[in-house]
């Protein structure tokens, strides 16, 4: 049987997110690890004053296509970019183009969605079901199409303990939602979301679970898998350690913790954190178009790519990882010193919500405003605080997520498949893969030098003497203020003080006598 690089030697291939931090790493290892897959079809939106093309020629300058360049520069040749806006009618795909795909496309991974926790539902159902369904009404009209990827997310279903890799009963039947929405008003919608949503977090993981039953519905007669990664986290090996991009999910936690913006979150220290690196999900859903496509299972198969069941990893042992590795690999311009706790307590985290998040930042933006600058940190915090506000329902509880379909799909691959396209989470070292992680959103999210590194520890020292000579300052003035001036006071602390003399004392002849 034809190996998964010769499969894709001479496919068509169309990829829709492709702009994306998934849909870029697919087409990365795609056009490295099978050279001779024949064209990537690409549907790109203008976005931010740039045109298509503008786009797709930058993001091929990006550092992840060094490699690919190096073994091919004229790679770009192989990227064909179709103009698209999922959220039309049609996607907005010309006559021209739609002719083009359905005359050549041979397999289809759809990457696209809106990953956002606050979007609005008609958005989100716009982007995630209804771009869905038009895309699978187009792939029934592609003549030589072998096989339909979704990725969708494990979080799909999170309102279950246990998930299995089936499609579950949706919440509502995606047809009746998107005509009734259709006619309402922007804030009845509104007005109505936490009802529809019920007991899901959010409108993404409400329409992700719906686009999943759209698949089903609509699949026809095509071959279909669906791809259900769990948190997708920087990459673990390819095409080279700690490749991320953006501030989603984790990343933008570790950041702020990095530049000791972030004290406390709330999170459980004994949940498991499933993150997945973004190489083993494309590994993976490279290997289940091979798959889908060379076997046709009967019924569309469900891969939950996670690495709770397999290889598991808690967010207290995240948090302790990510504080020593920023301590040892400073960002720049810290605000803090990288001290971040998490805690399952909500008392506790508002307690240091106020004293260690929200009382300097009352301070520096004093200090700004004295210093004639405009105020920030405030500001800085109240997104922040939005952001883990939002974040906090995945981090503080536990799923438990049956991957029969991952392994028995590893299974199939031969020895030298399995090395190319390595979706073995067994062999991931945790303590490893949270340092190039951490390491990554340094280089990569924030474009720091790795030279500039004892300049940042330099920093962290001044910012380490600022605190202790604040804590003295703090400690005169209470003294000062409290003590001095209240007999009570002032005998409390005589005896506290006098205690702690006594237990020195006796401690100090203890040890005399027992040497
Ligand atoms: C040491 C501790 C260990 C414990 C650590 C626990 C981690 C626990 C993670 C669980 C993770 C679950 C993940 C589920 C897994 C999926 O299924 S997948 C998809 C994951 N999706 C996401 O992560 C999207 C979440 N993000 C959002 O929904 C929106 O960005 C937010 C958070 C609501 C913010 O919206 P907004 O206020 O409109 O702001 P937005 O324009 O998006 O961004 C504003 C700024 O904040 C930055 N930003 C965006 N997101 C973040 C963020 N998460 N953090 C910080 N900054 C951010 C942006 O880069 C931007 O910066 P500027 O460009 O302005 O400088
Ligand atoms: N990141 C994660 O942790 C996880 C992601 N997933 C799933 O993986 C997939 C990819 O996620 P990820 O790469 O992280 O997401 P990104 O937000 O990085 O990428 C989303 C992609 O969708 C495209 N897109 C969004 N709206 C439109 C539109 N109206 N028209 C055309 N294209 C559009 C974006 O294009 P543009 O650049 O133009 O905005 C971008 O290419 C999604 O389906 C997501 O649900 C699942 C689990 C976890």
């Amino acid at each position: 049987m034809a190996s998964i690089s010769e499969w894709y030697a001479g496919k068509n291939v169309l990829i829709t997110g492709a702009t994306g931090f998934m849909g870029k790493v697919l087409m990365e290892k795609l056009l490295r690890s099978c050279p001779d897959v024949k064209a990537l079809y690409i549907l790109v939106r203008p976005k931010a004053g740039q045109s298509m093309s503008e786009r797709v020629q930058d993001m091929m300058m990006c550092k992840l296509f060094d490699r690919v360049r190096e073994d091919n520069p004229d790679f770009h040749q192989k990227i064909i970019p179709i103009s698209s806006e999922l959220t039309q009618p049609g996607l907005a795909i010309s006559p021209e183009d739609v002719q083009t795909l359905t005359s050549c496309i041979n397999i289809v991974f759809h990457c696209a969605a809106t990953i956002r926790f606050d979007e609005p539902l008609k958005h989100a159902l716009q982007l995630n079901v209804i771009a869905t369904q038009q895309l699978l009404s187009l792939a029934q009209q592609m003549q030589h199409l072998q096989a339909f990827i979704h990725i969708s997310t494990a979080y799909a279903n999170c309102n279950r303990r246990h998930i299995d890799e089936v499609i579950y009963p949706p919440p509502v039947e995606p047809k009746k939602l998107i005509d009734s929405l259709e006619w309402m008003d922007d804030s009845i919608i509104c007005d109505i979301t936490p009802r529809l949503i019920g007991d899901r977090p959010n409108t993404y993981t409400y329409t992700k679970a719906l686009a999943e039953c759209v698949v089903q519905q609509e699949s026809g007669k095509l071959n279909i898998a669906i791809i259900r990664p769990s948190i997708v986290g920087a990459s673990w090996q390819e095409p080279f350690p700690g490749w991320i991009d953006n501030f989603n999910g984790p990343s933008g936690i570790f950041i702020a913790a990095g530049k000791g913006i972030l004290r406390t979150m709330r999170a459980s220290n004994d949940a498991v954190a499933d993150l997945i690196p973004v190489d083993v999900v494309i590994n993976l859903t490279l290997a289940a178009g091979w798959y889908t496509a060379v076997h046709r299972p009967k019924t569309a198969l469900v891969y939950n790519c996670t690495t709770g069941g397999i290889n598991p990893f808690h967010w207290g042992e995240i948090e302790h990882h990510v504080m020593s590795t920023f301590k040892r690999n400073p960002l720049e311009q810290a605000f803090r010193r990288p001290n971040a706790n998490i805690t399952s307590n909500y008392l506790i985290n508002q307690y240091w919500i106020l004293v260690s998040h929200k009382f300097p930042a009352l301070i520096y933006d004093l200090f700004l405003r004295l210093s004639g600058q405009k105020p920030q940190m405030m500001r800085i915090f109240n997104r922040l605080h939005k952001a883990i506000g939002l974040l906090a329902y995945f981090s503080s509880q536990d799923w438990e997520w049956n991957s029969d379909n991952m392994n028995m799909l590893m299974n199939q691959l031969s020895a030298d498949d399995r090395r190319t396209f390595n979706f073995d989470v067994r062999q991931l070292n945790w303590p490893e893969y949270i340092e190039n992680y951490c390491i990554g959103t340094k280089k990569y999210v924030l474009n720091e030098d790795m030279s500039d590194i004892p300049a940042a520890r330099q920093h962290l020292r001044k910012l380490r003497n600022i605190r202790y000579t604040f804590n003295t300052v703090l400690l005169v003035f209470i003294w000062r203020v409290f003590i001095a001036r209240s007999q009570m006071a002032r005998n409390i602390w005589y005896f506290v003080v006098s205690l702690c003399y006594k237990f020195l004392s006796y401690f100090r002849a203890s040890s005399t006598l027992t040497q």
